[in-house]
């Protein structure tokens, strides 16, 4: 591994009459963590399934290291599928190291991996209990170990941080950080946008089946314009409506926040602030991932066919 990336090319997918995917393409890069996003239903876990090979595409080509990817190299994936597939009756270690024998580590290399991941997955107590005898927190560390035990060379998780406490949030945030820094690609979905913005390196915005946004945070969401922090004690209200390019988003007595779309002014706004009285503070916030996305997922017209 080390410079292999995972391609989703041109994906399609319907499910009779209903475009679950169309067109969708993004790339996660060798040894970068990549977030993907998007309403429940824009097809996240149907792009997720079509990467795996559990699910076959109408159109369109994933590739890894440049080339189409065959079955022996989604072996080499490890998956955290949306509905959790562990056997329940197993105990955790013995369903580990049943799982990295069956993608091929020998008896020795399996208990090695099992136990390690077992051990810094916080999981030691539990190695000798039935999964379904966890808590839904701890069946989710045995899911990423499971994922993790075969020494893959890619990662697709489906939202692996849902339903975890603060405590194993860290963890998984920790061990997915690790994962890229080793050169493997990792993508996730996830509706948690803060961690989302605060782990990865890029993401993607799907909505209704079509990728809407992609990039690093910091670039998507200095393109979608900023946020300005205006205090000015003696500004009638609406001072700032009809400014070109501004938004009043909230007003707390003398503040106001206001949404700069890229091409206004924000010395003109300073300018008709001052024209108000003093202003004792004025200052740029950057956009969030949150507020990206709900503005990515309210201004797309609807799809072809979607009703509202
Ligand atoms: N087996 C199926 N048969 C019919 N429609 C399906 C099937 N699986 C998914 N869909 C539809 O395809 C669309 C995409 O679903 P998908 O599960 O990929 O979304 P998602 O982004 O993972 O959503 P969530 O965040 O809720 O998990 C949805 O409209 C869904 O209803």
């Amino acid at each position: 591994m080390g410079d292999k990336s995972l391609e989703i090319d041109g994906i399609s997918k319907r499910y009779g009459a209903k475009v679950a995917l169309d067109g969708v393409s993004f790339d996660v890069r060798a040894g970068e963590l990549f977030g993907f996003v998007g309403s429940n239903g824009a097809g996240k876990t149907t792009t997720m399934r079509i990467a795996l090979g559990v699910l076959a595409a109408d159109a369109g080509e994933v590739r890894f290291d440049g080339k189409p990817i065959t079955h022996e190299a989604r072996t080499h994936i490890g998956y955290m599928p949306e509905e959790r597939g562990l056997y329940p009756k197993m105990k955790v270690l013995d369903q580990l190291v049943y799982l990295a024998e069956l993608h091929g580590l020998s008896a020795n290399e399996a208990h090695r991996n099992a136990e390690n991941w077992i051990a810094r997955l916080g999981l030691s107590e539990r190695r000798r209990d039935e999964v379904q005898k966890l808590s839904l927190g701890n069946q989710q560390r045995v899911q990423l170990a499971a994922a993790l035990v075969h020494d893959p060379g890619v990662l697709v998780l489906d939202e692996p941080f849902s339903g975890l406490d603060p405590i194993a949030v860290d963890v998984m945030s920790a061990v997915l950080r690790e994962k890229a820094a080793t050169g493997v690609p990792v993508v996730f979905s996830s509706h948690q946008l803060d961690l989302v913005e605060r782990l990865c390196d890029r993401v993607g915005i799907i909505r209704s089946g079509r990728m809407v946004a992609t990039g690093p945070v910091a670039e998507l969401t200095g393109r979608a314009g900023s946020k300005l922090v205006v205090t000015a004690p003696s500004a009638p209200p609406g001072w700032a409506a009809a400014l070109p390019g501004v938004r009043v988003l909230e007003n707390h007595g003398p503040t106001s926040v206001l949404d700069l779309a890229p091409s206004a002014d924000d010395q003109a706004v300073l300018a008709a602030a001052l024209a108000t009285g003093p202003v004792t503070e004025f200052s740029r916030q950057r956009r969030t991932l949150t507020e990206l996305f709900r503005d990515a997922v309210a201004e797309q017209p609807r799809a072809e066919g979607e009703t509202a």
